[in-house]
């Protein structure tokens, strides 16, 4: 719709060390024909060649519903909420067996999460999911997350992983987040309609037209165009790109990765680092304080480290792990604001402690810093 400023578009993808890939249902089982293993074969051979690259790739699958009306023999997507999760459940087993066997060709280990949105908006849930998901990435192993369907209402009835992408997008502050289904791209009109529909090639994530133009979704998966553009705009909150692209282009995952431009583009209006931490800086309430020394103030401004318990004289206020917490300096002057990974009563055990006395004084370990880094803004 308009031109891209500079490091946001096509080379914003062929820079990505972590990106996040969602595949929609009507992809994944070719119309409601089953679950197209061929396909999803390629598609996994792709993330493992960009895996052989050093690109970090989670991997959101839609198709537990599609891929359990398959398998239970039923032909029409129902409507009520306890057989769309029945379906689910059903349909989940095979996805994952599906996606485990191809990994396995590459000797790639997958891990299945199940989430909800809820999940994803409750603190302390939401720095589980972190370390969770964190730690598989680190280990190289392929996280393949879907909706919790058997807990849900809501989001099954509007299908709406393309929303779950964004988030994980957002909770691994991934630099990419790739959204394949049945259409080469998002339309000016749906092109299932619109035999003159264009394919637009690029935009702004919030532009307010865009919503506009994806009017409402498909008969399998059904969260269609709109939820991707609403994906594309909470994913650019955290400084990532959105591509809405065709699963059906050959090498579709690695092409995009390497810059070529397939599909729609949606980019941030904002630099992504600056976007990310303001993003951060936006979302919670302060809980409490914690009093730094000053070699702690000095590594935050000048080095962007994590916060060590090591470096923290006083802790004030009632925040539990995963508040907002704000780091003053020996004058009291705010530095630093971040999620906290110990509630207030850990954190005074743990001020000026060294990270490797962490077990010893708790018991166990939720972290070795107090605040990491990707949660931390300096102000
Ligand atoms: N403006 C548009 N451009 C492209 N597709 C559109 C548009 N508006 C509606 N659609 C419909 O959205 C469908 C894709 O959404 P959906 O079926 O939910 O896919 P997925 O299962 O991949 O999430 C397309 O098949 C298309 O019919
Ligand atoms: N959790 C549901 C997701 C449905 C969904 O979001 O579908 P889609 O719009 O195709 O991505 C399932 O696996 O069937």
């Amino acid at each position: 719709m308009e031109s891209h400023e500079q490091g946001m578009g096509r080379e914003a993808l062929s820079r990505a060390r972590r990106v996040v890939v969602k595949i929609g249902s009507a992809l994944l089982t070719n119309d409601g024909r089953g679950l197209d293993e061929a396909a999803i074969g390629g598609w996994v051979d792709q993330i493992a060649e960009l895996h052989q690259q050093g690109v970090e790739v989670v991997l959101v699958s839609s198709g537990a519903v599609a891929a359990g009306m398959v398998r239970l023999g039923w032909q029409a997507r129902p409507s009520a909420v306890h057989e769309l999760q029945a379906a689910a459940a059903v349909g989940q087993n095979g996805l994952t067996q599906c996606y485990e066997q191809h990994f396995a060709r590459h000797d790639m280990l997958t891990a299945q999460i199940l989430l909800t949105h809820d999940d994803l908006s409750n603190r302390k849930r939401y720095l589980n999911a972190l370390s969770a998901l964190r730690t598989l990435v680190e280990m190289r192993v392929v996280p393949v997350i879907n909706e919790n369907d058997t807990v849900v209402t809501d989001e099954i009835r509007f299908g709406d992983n393309d929303t779950l992408g964004a988030l994980v997008a957002n909770l691994l502050e991934a630099d990419a987040l790739l959204l394949l289904t049945d259409q080469e791209g998002l339309f000016d009109a749906d092109p299932r309609h619109n035999p003159n529909a264009q394919m637009i090639a690029e935009g702004r994530a919030d532009d307010p037209r865009l919503a506009a133009v994806a009017g409402s979704g498909g008969a399998l998966g059904r969260g269609g165009m709109s939820t991707k553009v609403r994906a594309a705009k909470l994913a650019a909150r955290s400084g990532a790109v959105t591509v809405i692209a065709s699963g059906r282009q050959p090498g579709v995952i690695t092409r995009l990765i390497s810059g070529e431009a397939l599909g729609t583009l949606l980019h941030p209006e904002q630099a992504p680092m600056a976007a990310r931490k303001r993003w951060l800086a936006g979302q919670l309430q302060v809980r409490g304080t914690l009093m730094l020394d000053a070699g702690a103030v000095k590594v935050l401004r000048e080095k962007g480290s994590s916060l060590l318990p090591v470096g923290v004289r006083g802790v004030k206020g009632t925040f539990k792990r995963g508040d907002m917490v704000v780091c003053v300096d020996e004058q009291g002057t705010p530095v630093a604001k971040g999620l906290v990974n110990y509630g207030v009563d850990e954190a005074r055990l743990l001020a000026g402690q060294p990270s490797h006395q962490i077990e010893a004084i708790l018991g166990y370990v939720e972290a070795h810093e107090l605040i990491h880094r990707d949660n931390l803004v300096v102000i």
